[in-house]
């Protein structure tokens, strides 16, 4: 039975993560903080394993109180970056250099922007198609009480699709557009134009579209209920004892 304590307890998220944790026979909720909590309190509740669905401004110092308390973290807190990461990841081998044995395993992170089965695979495809086209452009479409913008799934897709083109040689996307209005052509992640709708009614959406010459390919991933969200979440608790330091990306734990 593995102990499980959910930090961001009383949000949208939280909320649903206690519920998926309760109702599988092989978790136990250990422990429920929010805001205001000691994160460093999770390991004396019994939990070997944090889920962290915050805020953006303390979801890495979670993670390093986590690290320190000798608890597993599985994180969908959006707000990450190369500098943040990389101080996990040197803190992750900091800690595990001076541990070892089954009394005191290796830990490990996971942190990823989505935890539902459809934007992982629609990153997937996207990144896969970017190299065979001329433009591409990010529309993430969020709730309203989203806090941040552009959406970790969105920075992320942008960032990976980047990464393509870059690798296939592609010249800068064709754009002769004039603004006469700052942000009337979206944010540039990498290269890459994305926007951001805020909406009432809607979950968590995302579109990327891919055009040439003559023709259009739409990649898009709806989750319309948090629900999607926790087989993912399910599977990153179960699995990340046996992965020690930093993983980034639920893709890994599927074989992508
Ligand atoms: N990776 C994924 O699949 C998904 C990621 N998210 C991300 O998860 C995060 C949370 O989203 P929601 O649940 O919609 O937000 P929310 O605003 O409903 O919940 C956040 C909760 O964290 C609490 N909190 C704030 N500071 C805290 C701290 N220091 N320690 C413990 N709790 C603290 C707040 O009081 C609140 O209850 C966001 O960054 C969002 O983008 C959301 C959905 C899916
Ligand atoms: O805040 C949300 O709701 C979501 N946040 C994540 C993100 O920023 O990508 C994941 C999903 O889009 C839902």
């Amino acid at each position: 039975m593995t102990h499980v304590a959910v930090l961001g307890a009383a949000g949208r998220m939280g909320q649903a993560v206690c519920h998926a944790v309760e109702t599988a026979s092989d978790l136990t909720l250990a422990s429920r903080l929010d805001a205001g909590d000691d994160a460093a309190t999770v390991a004396a509740s019994g939990a070997q394993v944090a889920v962290d669905f915050t805020v953006p401004s303390a979801t890495e110092a979670n993670v390093h109180a986590l690290i320190d308390a000798g608890v597993h973290a599985v994180v969908g807190t959006t707000g990450w970056d190369e500098d943040s990461l990389g101080r996990v990841r040197d803190h992750l081998q900091a800690a595990n250099a001076g541990r070892a044995g089954a009394a005191d395993p290796q830990l490990g992170v996971l942190i990823a922007p989505n935890f539902a089965l459809s934007a992982v695979l629609a990153m997937r495809f996207a990144a896969q198609a970017a190299q065979y086209f001329e433009s591409a452009e990010v529309i993430e479409l969020h709730h309203p009480g989203k806090v941040d913008a552009p959406s970790g799934t969105a920075v992320h897709t942008a960032q990976g699709m980047a990464a393509a083109r870059r690798e296939a040689g592609l010249a800068p996307m064709p754009d002769a557009t004039e603004t006469a209005l700052e942000g009337a052509r979206g944010a540039d992640v990498d290269g890459i134009p994305v926007h951001s709708v805020r909406l009432r009614g809607l979950v968590a959406h995302e579109e990327i579209l891919l055009g040439n010459p003559g023709e259009q390919l739409s990649i898009r991933t709806d989750s319309f209920d948090r629900s999607s969200f926790m087989p993912g979440v399910l599977l990153g608790i179960r699995q990340i004892g046996t992965r020690p330091g930093l993983t980034v990306g639920l893709e890994h734990l599927l074989d992508l």
